[in-house]
């Protein structure tokens, strides 16, 4: 019997891009209706569900994510069902997603550079609905490559971003992708959306994965930059909604075991 939609796991070697080891893109990971279905119970949960941060808000599913683990709360079932979907075609987690945030940026919004906590498997995965937009991959500036020349006895790591032979890197997000990073793209490097409403291109390595996307931007005469001449650079202008879900592999099922 052939495995049913649901079952079949994705030959995910096909859908590796770029050269940082792993960063996976594979676009249309669900339907326009799952979408729909999602945003749906995003929009409808009690204002109260969401947290206001400085330049974003966010909503918390799966419970409190602390240094020593997780003080889990049950996933709801529509989240349930994107996330145990998320495990079958990837095959890349070793038990069930157990942590869910929901971001909204509006179009002048992101997130800054960093690496997600210790807690977590090191394998994340985000869904992006609603419109696109640019993540960006650093070199952790921490973990730089050392020239043997510059290396001083008790030197094991120095703050310089320069002269790094590990290059940045970017991925287009279009809404109903998933991304899944893990590897070095995980431990060596930082991940960040910029806060402007125009990000630029450049760098991103899936953009022939993305036919669909339109370059129907018009620019500000103030910006010069050669990247407008080449079409670069993409203007957002609508809100942009991601899950990213994950694993903690430590649970604690009561809290006074912490
Ligand atoms: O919204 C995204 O694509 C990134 C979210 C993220 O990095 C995080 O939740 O840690
Ligand atoms: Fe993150």
């Amino acid at each position: 019997m052939e495995a049913s939609e649901e079952e079949k796991q994705l030959d995910l070697d096909e859908f590796v891009v770029g050269s940082l080891p792993t960063l996976i893109y594979v676009p249309n990971f669900i339907s326009d209706s799952e979408q729909t279905d999602l945003l749906h119970h995003i929009y409808q949960v009690p204002a109260s569900r969401w947290k206001s941060l400085k330049n974003r808000r966010l909503q918390n599913w799966g419970g409190v994510v602390h240094e020593k683990g997780l003080l889990p709360q049950e996933l709801p079932p529509w989240l349930r069902k994107i996330t145990h979907k998320i495990c079958q075609q990837t095959g890349l987690f070793p038990s069930a997603i157990n942590h869910v945030l929901i971001n909204e940026y509006l179009p002048d919004q992101g997130m800054m550079p960093h690496q997600d906590g210790p807690a977590y498997f090191p394998v994340v995965a985000i869904i992006s609905l609603m419109s696109p937009l640019v993540i960006d991959f650093t070199p952790h500036p921490r973990l730089r490559k050392l020239n043997p020349d510059e290396t001083t006895t008790e030197e094991s790591e120095v703050i310089c971003e320069k002269n790094d032979d590990r290059k940045d890197c970017s991925l287009l997000l279009m809404p109903c992708s998933l991304i899944i990073f893990k590897d070095e793209a995980y431990s060596d490097y930082l991940h960040g959306i910029q806060d402007s409403q125009l990000h630029s291109l450049r760098k991103v390595v899936n953009i022939t994965r993305c036919p669909e996307f339109k370059q129907t931007n018009t620019f500000p005469e103030k910006m010069e930059s050669s990247d407008i001449e080449q079409s670069n650079v993409y203007r957002r202008t609508n809100t942009r909604i991601s899950l990213t879900c994950r694993l903690v592999l430590k649970v604690h099922k009561n809290l006074f075991k912490f």
